[in-house]
């Protein structure tokens, strides 16, 4: 709608689609990529996962198109993702928005309290260590409990992490794919995403998205509504104005992006 108004959106986008999405002009854009479901496949467990070996080489291209603003905004740990992302030194916003990475440097959120995260990390691994098939996820900025291993656990690892929120100020829980975390209430990939884009660099350039999960719905919707491009990859209900069927159909997309 921004975008819209003030007559920017024919000079940001072609109306040529290709798979359902348009065409961007991508020296006039800020590309956001979410990565778990979205640039990868979903795996059994979060250490499981297969990274494309073209990756890093996509990001950088795709960088360069975009003049440095290509953004991975992901649910992990910034510690963690970078681990695959070797080759890509472009910002990242980790765990949902608790984290940034900015010229190398990594920031945690303050709402982030390093005490309070340290002790629902630690009581949620026991319960995890008592429950065969959950896996305790610890992040710097909060804590995830995976129950892909073992579905019937679900409802028993909402009901700890929902203790644990009502008696923790300042957390949240979310559900996100077979899974649910506690993290700092009021940090959001949406949050993030508004403030980065009217900072510096970013400021008028037209906003993207690829993002799998609930959890990246805000973002896609903010996205929508500005008149940039939202893709949802998968399925599910969404705001998004344009769908890819999976990560393969996703890097596809972008790996013509960054040929073109
Ligand atoms: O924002 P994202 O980049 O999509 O990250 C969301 C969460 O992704 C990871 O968990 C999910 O992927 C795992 C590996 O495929 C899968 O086993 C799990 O069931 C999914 O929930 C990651 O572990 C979380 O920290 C992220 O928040």
């Amino acid at each position: 709608m921004y975008y819209e108004m003030i007559g920017f959106h024919g000079e940001h986008q072609s109306e040529h689609t290709v798979d359902g999405v348009p065409e961007p002009k991508l020296d006039r854009s800020t590309l956001f990529l979410d990565f778990d479901g979205t640039l990868v496949e979903l795996a059994d467990r979060p250490d499981a996962i297969e990274v494309d070996a073209g990756m890093g080489d996509l990001l950088r291209a795709l960088s360069a198109k975009t003049d440095g603003r290509v953004v991975i905004i992901t649910g992990r740990a910034i510690e963690d993702v970078q681990q695959y992302l070797q080759g890509f030194d472009g910002p990242i916003i980790g765990g949902h928005g608790a984290q940034e990475r900015q010229a190398g440097e990594i920031r945690n959120h303050e709402l982030a309290d390093p005490a309070t995260v340290g002790h629902l990390g630690t009581m949620t691994a026991a319960f995890a260590a008592t429950h065969e098939g959950l896996i305790c996820e610890q992040k710097p900025t909060g804590v995830v409990l995976h129950f892909r291993q073992n579905e019937d656990l679900a409802s028993q690892a909402y009901a700890f992490l929902r203790a644990l929120s009502e008696t923790h100020d300042g957390f949240d829980l979310h559900h996100s794919k077979m899974a649910y975390e506690l993290r700092p209430a009021g940090i959001g990939k949406d949050v993030s995403m508004r403030r980065m884009m009217e900072s510096g660099a970013f400021a008028g350039t037209m906003p993207i998205f690829f993002g799998d999960d609930v959890t990246d719905e805000p973002a896609l919707h903010w996205v929508a509504e500005q008149g940039g491009i939202a893709v949802k990859v998968g399925e599910g209900e969404t705001a998004a104005g344009c769908r890819l069927k999976n990560p393969e159909a996703a890097r596809r997309t972008l790996r013509r992006w960054a040929e073109a």
